[in-house]
């Protein structure tokens, strides 16, 4: 059984179609990528799979579960988890809040609003902090957990958002263009660490990105869509090869040019 069963998905703004119909599937434990080009529909399928946006048809299932209706609190406890095009970090707060808030969500006695008085509330304090301090350390910021957030390279603030994610414990991690504004070496750092993700962790990840080759590289499975339709999906070999993929990006070869 796949993880994530997407099936007919059609989402309408007034007047426009930004998804007609979309299905695919993600596989436990692989890498499968959306590309597509500007305006294809990419962030609004993110938006549907995370409960931000809600389609106007079809149904989006996680192991077996539907998601299709509900708020992203409820996506999030079910086990999917996100990154955003832009950062979305407190900036003034150090790496282990932020991270530490990317637990909440996972806590019984509710340690942020219990304010730690009572013991049970500083146990389990103490025990998610043990928990984000091995994540930090898996990402490679094991050194950084004090330094707020905004003094850090835009890189490393990437890898930070990363963490957060992870901090969720999610079956699914979803993220939106991880390598955009990145450098050579940032990129292949980061790509580096989506592949111990899933390997090490076992945790599959559905992402949304331009950097062709770096999708080409990661990805086990894409889906290609174009004006809010899907028009190819397989292994990046079978993708790149296809005619409607070519065509879709102005008659470029896929792996020649950064979309
Ligand atoms: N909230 C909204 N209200 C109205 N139209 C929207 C909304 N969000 C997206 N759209 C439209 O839906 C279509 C798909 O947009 P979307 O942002 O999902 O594409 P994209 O593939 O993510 O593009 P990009 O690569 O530029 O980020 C576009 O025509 C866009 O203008």
């Amino acid at each position: 059984m796949p993880l994530l069963d997407v099936r007919d998905v059609t989402v309408r703004f007034a007047g426009l179609t930004a998804l007609d119909g979309v299905g695919f599937a993600v596989a436990p434990g692989t890498v499968h990528a959306v590309i597509g080009p500007n305006g294809a529909g990419k962030s609004t399928f993110f938006n549907v799979l995370s409960g931000v946006y809600k389609a106007t048809s079809g149904s989006v299932r996680l192991d077996g579960a539907e998601l299709t209706a509900l708020p992203p609190h409820r996506v999030a406890a079910l086990g999917v988890a996100r990154t955003f095009q832009n950062i979305a970090l407190s900036r003034h707060l150090p790496v282990v809040d932020n991270l530490m808030l990317g637990r909440h969500r996972l806590t019984r006695a509710g340690f942020v609003s219990s304010g730690l008085r009572l013991p049970h509330a500083r146990r389990e304090w103490a025990r998610h902090l043990d928990r984000v301090t091995e994540i930090a350390g898996f990402v490679g910021l094991g050194d950084r957990l004090g330094t707020p957030v905004g003094l850090l390279p835009y890189g490393v603030q990437k890898r930070v958002e990363l963490a957060r994610a992870l901090c969720m414990e999610p079956r699914l991690l979803l993220l939106d263009e991880p390598v955009a504004g990145m450098n050579g070496g940032e990129r292949l750092d980061m790509a580096e660490l989506i592949v111990a993700v899933r390997e090490s962790l076992g945790i599959s990840v559905l992402l949304v990105e331009h950097d062709m080759g770096m999708v080409m590289r990661l990805a086990d499975r894409v889906t290609v869509l174009d004006f809010g339709r899907r028009i190819a999906d397989g292994t990046p070999e079978e993708v790149q090869r296809d005619p409607h993929v070519v065509r879709a990006y102005l008659g470029t070869s896929p792996d020649q040019e950064d979309m």
